[in-house]
């Protein structure tokens, strides 16, 4: 029953910032009588859609939510009411919320009632399904991802920047797939010059990530797919003052334009803090994406490894300078898991939180 709470949040994948994905489901003797999810911030949350589903059946019922149900008058009412009202006899909950409005309230107020509540059931799941939801409740930042495919000798182009394509039309899938799940994709200058990129999740009805170019210096291409924002928009973060002109051709093509007193990784996350994201997939080159990691702004890593060679020492790699010159201070990834996919292999994994 929980995992089916987990396919249903996902329906919602990429569409709640800055709220949880959630999935519910209420079992009466041992039939599935009402199901909901919440589908996006400002709207009722999963527990109220399957106890409108359930109706009359909800009483002396067991519901099954992956977050615990909150107990808060936020854009909307608290569930636990909803949940006392109902008459459920039991809850069945994935995690705690971490929400300090939240954070064990709920589960107290519906064992005060009298219901019945068990608490961690397939709790990882849970907790890896709304990852970004709990780092930014946490750090009060979004939750970064770095996402990069390299050669088996550990390039990203070949030296004259070529790169399309190092990896599987499948692991490319998992990429579009990925960015579903994300609130925004961030890329530098130099890849926008380099490689032209859509930044999209080329599926019908799927949520697209807003596209964001980080430019200190606005030396970017006049035509790019970025720039083209009938279907999907972009967002260029600058720094003060750069390049007037460019900006007001940015503005021109409906390319959204904002200028930060610094522009650095730190800066540019918490920008999109501000505005409610809480996944963030760094799909930049190795000079950003090697500031953002130095910066703490990368939580987690996904590189796709090719079985391809290309070779010399001005091909790129995908992590630029750290600094590091012994192997004690290598950043030693934690909870790693690795899978095939076609001929490439996937490696993923968290960095140490700092
Ligand atoms: N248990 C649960 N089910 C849902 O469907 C939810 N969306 C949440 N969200 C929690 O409540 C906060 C948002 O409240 P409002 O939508 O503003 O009323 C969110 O931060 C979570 O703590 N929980
Ligand atoms: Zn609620």
């Amino acid at each position: 029953m929980m995992q089916r709470c987990l396919q249903l949040a996902r329906r919602a994948l990429g569409r709640t910032a800055p709220n949880p994905l959630v999935g519910s489901v209420i079992v009466q003797a041992g039939e599935v009588v009402g199901e909901g999810f919440h589908p996006g911030a400002g709207q009722p949350h999963a527990e109220v859609f399957a106890l409108r589903a359930a109706g009359d059946r909800a009483r002396g019922a067991t519901v099954y939510v992956n977050l615990e149900p909150c107990n808060h008058y936020g854009r909307t009412p608290p569930c636990s009411e909803a949940l006392i009202a109902a008459g459920v006899a039991k809850v069945v909950v994935g995690m705690v919320d971490p929400n300090p409005l939240v954070a064990g309230g709920g589960i107290a107020r519906l064992r005060n009632a009298g219901i019945e509540v068990v608490v961690g059931v397939e709790e990882e799941d849970c907790r890896q399904l709304n990852e970004g939801f709990v780092h930014r409740i946490l750090y009060q930042r979004p939750f970064g991802i770095l996402k990069y495919a390299m050669t088996l000798d550990g390039k990203i182009a070949t030296s004259s920047g070529h790169s399309a394509w190092i990896s599987s039309q499948s692991a490319r899938n998992l990429v579009h797939q990925l960015r579903v799940a994300c609130d925004a994709v961030i890329v530098g200058g130099n890849t926008v010059r380099k490689d032209n990129p859509r930044l999209t999740s080329r599926q019908a009805e799927a949520h697209n990530p807003l596209r964001v170019v980080m430019s200190r210096t606005l030396d970017l291409p006049t035509e790019a797919y970025l720039w083209q924002t009938a279907e999907f928009p972009t967002l260029v973060i600058t720094q003060k003052g750069a390049n007037p002109k460019f900006q007001q051709l940015l503005w021109q093509k409906n390319v959204e334009v904002i200028e930060l007193p610094s522009l650095t990784p730190t800066h540019a996350m918490a920008h999109l803090y501000e505005r409610g994201f809480s996944a963030v997939l760094w799909e930049c080159g190795g000079t950003l994406a090697a500031q953002a990691i130095a910066e703490g702004m990368v939580q987690k890593i996904l590189a796709f490894i090719a079985p391809k060679i290309i070779g010399g020492s001005n091909a790129p790699s995908p992590i630029g300078d750290l600094g590091l010159t012994n192997m004690t201070q290598a950043l030693a990834l934690e909870r790693v898991r690795w899978q095939t996919i076609d001929s490439d292999c996937l490696v993923e994994g968290y960095l140490p939180q700092k």
